[in-house]
């Protein structure tokens, strides 16, 4: 089964960039000749959100990496989803496995965020993923399915998130997840929303991978039936291989 939205493509760009680089990865983004139904978002560090705002295509959404639990305040070092908000955000990744394992996290804490930024009208693309041993026990979906259930005790209203599959042992590796490794893990996570949450949402959800994706394996990733889409780390930084990822979405209309 398919999400029924359009097919999504975020680029995360993680903590990397200057004035300069990211000056001409927009530059190359404009550029591009992306397929109409391909959804298309980009996530800069903080710093650079302003900088690409102002200089970016309105064709691509503007995402933010994080956000704050909730309002503003007396909370240094933090920004808040109303901050995103008035800054012409419109997007956040939220649990993304560097948050939960490098910075530490909780599923609880991740559920609250994406729950606000929900309530201020940001899309919340919510992560999810086994570390390598996990999968090794085989205990990928208990982990994956506990990671969705605190998305879920938090969240009420699902129609503005997307949910992003990252196997942590992909991220970063080269070691991309087969298109069949993948697949498995998307028709569990659509089967799961079925039963938890609403056969409606479990069909309209859009379920993106991430992980090691690349100009040269996007085309058969993206012909699963249950990916609708990529959240790319390191090959978003480079223009034309992002929009080749993006237009994957033509391989996935060509197998359907
Ligand atoms: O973490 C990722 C996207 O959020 C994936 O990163 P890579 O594409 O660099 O493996």
């Amino acid at each position: 089964m398919t999400g029924t939205g359009k097919f999504f493509v975020g680029g995360n760009w993680k903590c990397n960039g200057t004035t300069e680089s990211i000056k001409k990865l927009v530059g190359e983004l404009n550029d591009g000749k992306f397929e109409e139904s391909v959804e298309v978002v980009v996530a800069p560090p903080f710093l650079y959100i302003g900088q690409v705002i102002g200089s970016l295509t309105d064709r691509i959404a503007v995402s933010a990496q994080n956000s704050w639990v909730g309002k503003g305040g007396a909370f240094t070092g933090e920004i808040s989803a109303d901050q995103l908000v008035d800054a012409g955000v419109k997007w956040v990744i939220q649990g993304h496995s560097e948050r939960r394992h490098v910075i530490g996290e909780s599923n609880e804490t991740i559920g609250k965020k994406s729950a606000y930024a929900l309530s201020k009208g940001l899309g919340v693309i919510a992560c999810v993923g086994e570390k390598l041993e996990e999968r090794e026990s085989n205990r990928t979906t208990d982990v994956v399915f506990e990671q969705l259930q605190a998305y879920a005790d938090a969240i009420s209203d699902w129609s503005n998130v997307v949910i992003a599959y990252e196997p942590v042992w992909a991220i970063g590796t080269g070691k991309v997840a087969s298109p069949e490794q993948a697949q498995e893990v998307h028709a569990a996570i659509r089967s799961w929303l079925g039963d938890k949450i609403s056969p409606d949402l479990a069909s309209a959800t859009r379920i993106i991978y991430g992980g090691s994706v690349n100009g040269a394996n996007c085309a058969e990733l993206a012909k699963k039936e249950d990916i609708d889409g990529f959240l790319v780390g390191g090959a978003s930084l480079k223009g034309p291989e992002f929009v080749t990822i993006c237009n994957a979405v033509i391989s996935k209309k060509a197998s359907a």
